[in-house]
């Protein structure tokens, strides 16, 4: 395992939480009354270490990868689709391309081990190799694969926040990545496939019976049933190139004080490794929606984790977290600009 990923991540100011809780019980509003907004501010200011939360600069990363298992018939998509969506994020036309313009936030598209040959214009390469290898009948990576796509997460990730952070927000691409995802879901909770797998990117009822038997017999074959294994066995055994990544990015995001605004299924399971690699770093996520895919509501319960928006998304790219920075962004400004009842000579509660 990579040396720096149980290093420790600073604990969030209970000073600035203390101080923040009590501004929101001045703000003109009966006491709780912006709901989960309240709480987002409050812990932004915590996170943040200030009196004045932002969500204004908030760089997004894509990591994409293929997956050796998608031969086997998972997904609704073939396997070429995820270099010919790289082209396609570097051209500006997906959806987290138009998000990212939209926000007015800068977009990184990291190449964490795709298929493609060579390097895609505008995208940052990194890879350890080009897709995982079926883990229907092998190990998907060995494990100094797995430790470099930690690390690549990371490098990533150091990158953007170099340029100013106040949070960061995290997607993927990858065909055949709700498999490897259900999959270290499955080992890392001991639940039940049935329970975990989803339609991904639109597979019928057939075609999810056939995820689900995948994902059992790899469970199965690489001795990884039940809840005991540990996370980088799990990654070798059935990972993906940039769910590692991410559990990379992750952790680094945490450990370098920068919250992390986690995204669907697949970002939420690789949340679910790095939380479990080093548990210091749970207070630095915030978890942007409920994705439509089965399991990620077990994801978010494994983690304790409430959801901003609940849209029925199904995408990935980070376009669900994309979609909550506008209201993380506006719980800063309800925070910031409201006026407190003694600013504005209005009437308390009665006691
Ligand atoms: C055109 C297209 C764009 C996408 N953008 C994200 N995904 C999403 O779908 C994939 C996972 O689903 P599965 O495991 O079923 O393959 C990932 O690439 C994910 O990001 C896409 C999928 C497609 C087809
Ligand atoms: O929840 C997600 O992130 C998701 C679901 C289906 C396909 N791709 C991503």
């Amino acid at each position: 395992m990579a040396d720096w990923i149980g290093g420790n991540c600073p604990v969030p100011s209970e000073t600035h939480a203390k101080l923040a809780r009590q501004r929101q019980a001045n703000l003109t509003k009966p006491a709780g009354s912006l709901g989960h907004l309240e709480r987002l501010a409050i812990d932004l200011a915590a996170l943040q270490g200030t009196d004045r939360p932002r969500a204004l600069r908030a760089p997004i990363i894509i990591f994409a990868g293929d997956h050796g298992v998608a031969a086997r018939g998972v997904s609704a998509y073939p396997s070429d689709v995820t270099v010919q969506m790289l082209y396609n994020f570097a051209s500006g036309g997906a959806a987290i391309s138009v998000l990212a313009r939209e926000l007015g936030v800068p977009l990184l598209v990291v190449d964490a081990g795709t298929l493609s040959e060579q390097p895609v214009p505008g995208v940052l390469t990194d890879k350890p190799r080009r897709g995982t290898r079926d883990f229907g009948e092998e190990a998907a990576l060995t494990p100094p694969e797995v430790v470099q796509a930690l690390g690549c997460g990371r490098r990533a990730l150091r990158q953007v926040i170099a340029e100013g952070a106040d949070l960061v927000i995290l997607g993927e691409m990858g065909i055949g990545n709700t498999t490897s995802a259900a999959a270290i879901a499955c080992a890392l909770t001991g639940r039940r496939p049935e329970l975990v797998v989803g339609n991904g990117t639109g597979l019928d009822d057939a075609g999810r019976e056939r995820k689900v038997i995948v994902i059992k017999q790899a469970l199965a074959f690489h001795g990884i049933e039940g809840s005991g294994s540990k996370v980088e066995d799990v990654f070798s055994a059935v990972g993906g190139l940039e769910i590692a990544a991410l559990t990379g990015a992750i952790v680094a995001s945490a450990q370098n004080r920068v919250p992390v605004l986690i995204d669907g299924f697949i970002v939420s399971v690789a949340a679910l490794a790095a939380v479990r690699i080093n548990p210091s770093c749970r207070p630095w996520l915030i978890f942007s929606h409920r994705s439509a895919e089965r399991g990620h509501q077990l994801m978010l319960e494994e983690m304790d984790a409430r959801p901003i928006l609940d849209l029925g998304l199904r995408l990935g790219e980070g376009s669900g977290a994309a979609l909550a920075l506008p209201v993380l962004r506006l719980a800063c400004a309800l925070h910031n600009g409201m006026a407190t009842f003694d600013e504005a000579a209005v009437s308390g509660r009665i006691p």
